[in-house]
């Protein structure tokens, strides 16, 4: 039985096995977060490690990142549901064939049907490396830009910098899931991320689910990392 979260946040399971990943998740609390799993995790764990954090009651985030031929990337999401997680993800680069592909392939599983966010900009990327690998378009205009296809095509929003989230609110509509990693509580260590902002910071500017790794599960005391943070949101 999945618990009803209504916290935003999103714990980043980022382990290199099965044991550290459930290690950490018994440190969790199913009511106060969700996770995710991303590629170093699943390609070590599989997804025998995304059902059992399902049958613990944890809401997961498949973070791969699907970016192939149409084809090849309807039948991933398929797989992805199959598993039962909540939310799974595409590039928004990979095209607007692509994308579309994706959300029909999900029509099939109705309320069973995981969110589907396309990824548009790296937070760990600078508006300098961006213009370095060709795009020319400003990184704000960019995201935005991938955005609105993302929306145009029947995804359920996007991963962004939370820097991001006010014009991408104000251009694709409240119902529009803004899913920002780069998230770093004041005075944590900002490591590769380089867009970031604080969890109260993101949350005012409208971010609806904060991807939180490091500065949770490297803490001395994880769940305590945790409630700090929503404390520090809700002002209590
Ligand atoms: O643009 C993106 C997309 C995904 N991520 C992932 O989020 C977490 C962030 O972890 P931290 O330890 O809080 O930096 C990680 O799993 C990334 O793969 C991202 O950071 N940015």
């Amino acid at each position: 039985m999945q618990s009803q979260v209504s916290s935003p946040i999103v714990v980043a399971l980022d382990y290199d096995s099965a044991d550290a990943a459930l290690a950490m998740a018994s440190q969790l609390d199913p009511s106060l977060c969700r996770v995710k799993v991303g590629k170093e995790l699943f390609t070590i764990a599989g997804p025998d490690l995304v059902s059992t954090l399902v049958d613990r009651g944890f809401q997961v985030f498949l973070d791969l990142k699907f970016h192939d031929i149409p084809n090849t990337v309807a039948a991933a999401v398929k797989a992805a549901a199959r598993l039962g997680v909540w939310m799974v993800n595409v590039h928004a680069g990979g095209g607007e064939r692509m994308m579309r592909a994706a959300a029909e392939a999900l029509a099939e599983f109705g309320e069973r049907k995981p969110l589907l966010i396309g990824v548009t900009v790296l937070t760990s990327t600078t508006p300098e490396e961006l213009a370095a690998a060709g795009v020319a378009t400003p990184l704000g205009e960019h995201v935005l830009d991938l955005a609105v296809k993302a929306r145009s095509c029947g995804l359920d929003g996007v991963v962004c910098s939370a820097r991001e989230a006010k014009s991408l609110k104000a251009a694709c509509g409240s119902d529009f899931k803004l899913v920002t990693p780069g998230i770093r509580p004041r005075g944590s260590d900002t490591g590769d991320q380089r867009r970031t902002l604080t969890p109260s910071e993101a949350l005012s500017q409208g971010a609806d689910y904060l991807v939180i790794g490091r500065p949770i599960t490297a803490a001395d005391n994880p769940l305590v990392a945790l409630q700090d943070i929503l404390s520090e949101i809700t002002g209590k």
